[in-house]
């Protein structure tokens, strides 16, 4: 079957709609990542003005080397790595189709990276990609970019899964998907950090289906005792949902929340506290989408979103505040502007429509939005 994306012309087995994993023997191709594929190619047209030496890019988990064909077709130096064979040649045709140069090999893509020095690496595995976060941070010069689909692990609702794949406890709350998405940076920075290197976050965004960062690499140890001093531990309250970050490498939770008093205290950790994105580079990833990806719309609304995002390690939902407080939901707008009213900061979350970070706490987002339902 016959695919255009981006402007770039492919051939795929048949498109699953709605396929997360891969299941079946044919080549996999995930009609629903387009988004992710186009936010890549934004990406890298934007790294490379802020790292012009980039140019070799591994796709390195590449079935049908859609990726691989779009970076090719920006300009990058592609390699498309599969460990299928019927996917290797599918990749290679279609790169041979685009004209666009680059080849696929048939290789692991763990002794590939290990193998060859490339100046970006895309990893973008079935579930986690954990078993290929050592090879891609030992060797890489500029950029990993990182996609996980094991998005239950990852935000703590299968505990036991996290805990193994990432080396830290995922706990299940009402901010999941950014749960995951600093588990899973968290997990990126430590793996970054025995190769002395800094992996810096520089765009991170998560839906229901997966989680996607890119990590900046600066070779500098110092940088990256720096950014392990952005690790560290949230306490989470179960009744009240009040929350708190300790920025360190040793938990000291508390006995009790600090705002009902209740010894129902959730600890997750270590996990990434810092940034998830850089604000500027947003910006200028978001000026890269243009009108040829058919995510065009919904991937600008999403970068803009993004652009202004608190930094806030944590998340709340509008809806799960106001059903606890037995109060009716109001309009997202109406809401933030109560709480910024009140002297706080507070943006929509681009998880989804109801999600906002805020430095308020929970006391005082509960206070500054009381008369909008008066009759709670
Ligand atoms: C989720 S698919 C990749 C999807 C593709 N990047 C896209 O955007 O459509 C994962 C691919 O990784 C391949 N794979 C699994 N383990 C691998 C390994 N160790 N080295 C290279 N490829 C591997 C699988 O054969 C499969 O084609």
């Amino acid at each position: 079957m016959h695919v255009s994306e981006g402007g770039v012309d492919i051939e795929v087995p048949d498109a699953r709609d709605g396929a997360s994993e891969g299941t079946g023997d044919d080549v996999f191709y995930n009609p629903t990542q387009e988004l992710n594929r186009d936010v890549t190619v934004a990406v890298l047209r934007a790294f490379r003005e802020r790292e012009p030496r980039a140019e070799s890019y591994l796709d390195a988990m590449a079935a049908s080397g859609i990726r691989g064909v779009r970076a090719a077709a920006e300009g990058y130096d592609v390699t498309c790595a599969d460990l299928d064979a019927d996917a290797v040649e599918l990749a290679q045709s279609n790169l041979d189709a685009a004209g666009t140069g680059g080849e696929a090999v048939h290789r692991n893509a763990n002794a590939l990276m290990y193998d060859s020095v490339f100046d970006v690496v895309d990893l973008d595995p079935f579930g986690t990609p954990m078993p290929f976060a050592d090879p891609a941070f030992a060797n890489t010069r500029d950029l990993v970019c990182v996609t996980a689909t094991d998005t239950a692990p990852l935000c703590g609702a299968h505990q036991k899964s996290g805990i193994r794949k990432y080396g830290c406890v995922p706990q299940n709350t009402d901010y999941h998907p950014e749960m995951g998405l600093r588990v899973l940076v968290g997990a990126m920075v430590r793996t970054a950090a025995r190769y002395d290197k800094a992996a810096v976050p520089i765009l991170s965004h998560a839906t229901r289906h997966y989680a996607r960062t890119y990590l900046e690499l600066d070779e500098r140890a110092t940088k990256a005792d720096e950014l392990l001093e952005s690790t560290g531990f949230v306490y989470h309250c179960e009744d009240c949902l009040h929350r708190e970050a300790e920025y360190s490498l040793i938990a000291h939770p508390p006995e009790e929340c600090s705002n009902c008093g209740s010894t129902r205290i959730l600890e997750a950790g270590p996990i990434w506290l810092g940034p998830i994105s850089d604000a500027e580079f947003v910006e200028s990833v978001r000026d890269e989408v243009t009108d040829d990806f058919g995510s065009a719309k919904r991937a600008r609304r999403m970068l803009d979103t993004l652009a202004v995002e608190l930094d806030t390690p944590t998340h709340f939902d509008q809806h799960r505040l106001c059903k606890l407080w037995g109060r009716s939901a109001s309009k997202m707008e109406e809401f933030l502007d109560a709480v910024r009213d009140a002297g706080f900061d507070a943006t929509p979350a681009h998880y989804h429509g109801t999600a906002f970070k805020t430095d308020a706490t929970v006391a005082e987002i509960r206070e500054a939005t009381a008369h909008l339902d008066p009759e709670a």
